[in-house]
């Protein structure tokens, strides 16, 4: 099965990270594929531009075979809408292979605002992780979607090419891009937050100092 695991990466932090590990293993996959968004929809540019966002993703999976990078939205012109991305994909892997995409319940809670969100499950599984204080609102398009195609069981991904929903809890670290963000333009320690190569590049770079306090 290709798992892929979107996000904005502004900057990439452990709890991107961890999860990403804790779900190959559960899921019994060689890799998972970190997809960086070049302009991601419904959210404000990002502090850090794509190249230096790549350039930090690439630092913290060095040496984690486990880990790989799929540059295709960056290589795109133009917003990163996921449904593209799965049916670029879902062409290079063929019609039959198992594909599936992570996704938090905070990005979730609003999937019936994304392009073309109900073709979404005809390209691909979703990986949905729960994260605490971001419950789907009952009643709402993207709960009655879970409720149709939920399972708990990895196999099910395994034995189809898309079309399910797998509920995953696992252990998770309470870090946001948006904290990191915030520490280190108030001039604060992001350390054990992100990978030591991670920061070393940000104070190299100067990045995420915008609007620093003196
Ligand atoms: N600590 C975490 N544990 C597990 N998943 C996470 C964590 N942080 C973010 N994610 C998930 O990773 C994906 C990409 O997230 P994103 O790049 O927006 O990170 P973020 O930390 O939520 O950033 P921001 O604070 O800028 O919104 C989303 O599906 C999100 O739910
Ligand atoms: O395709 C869309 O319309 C769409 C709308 C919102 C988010 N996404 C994707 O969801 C992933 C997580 O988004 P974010 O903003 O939480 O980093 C990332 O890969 C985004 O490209 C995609």
């Amino acid at each position: 099965m290709h798992v892929i695991y979107g996000g904005t990466f502004d900057p990439i932090h452990h709890g991107h990270l961890r999860v990403a590990v804790e779900l190959r293993e559960r899921l019994s996959v060689d890799s998972v594929h970190l997809v960086p968004s070049h302009i991601p929809p419904h959210r404000g540019t990002p502090g850090g531009n794509s190249q230096d966002r790549l350039e930090l993703l690439q630092l913290a999976v060095a040496g984690e075979p486990g880990l790989r990078i799929d540059t295709r939205e960056l290589d795109r012109e133009g917003q990163s809408y996921t449904a593209d991305t799965l049916r670029q994909l879902r062409g290079e892997l063929g019609a039959d292979a198992p594909l599936a995409m992570v996704v938090g319940t905070d990005s979730f809670a609003g999937f019936d605002k994304w392009r073309e969100w109900k073709t979404i499950p005809e390209l691909a599984h979703i990986i949905l992780v729960r994260r605490p204080g971001s419950e789907l609102e009952e009643g709402s398009a993207p709960a009655a979607m879970l409720a149709e195609r939920v399972t708990r069981s990895p196999a099910d991904l395994h034995r189809q090419p898309c079309g399910r929903i797998l509920e995953m809890d696992p252990p998770l670290l309470d870090i946001s891009a948006t904290g990191i963000r915030q520490r280190l333009e108030d001039g604060r320690s992001v350390r054990f937050l992100i990978p030591d190569p991670v920061l070393e590049q940000i104070r190299r770079r100067g990045l995420y100092r915008e609007g620093r306090k003196a």
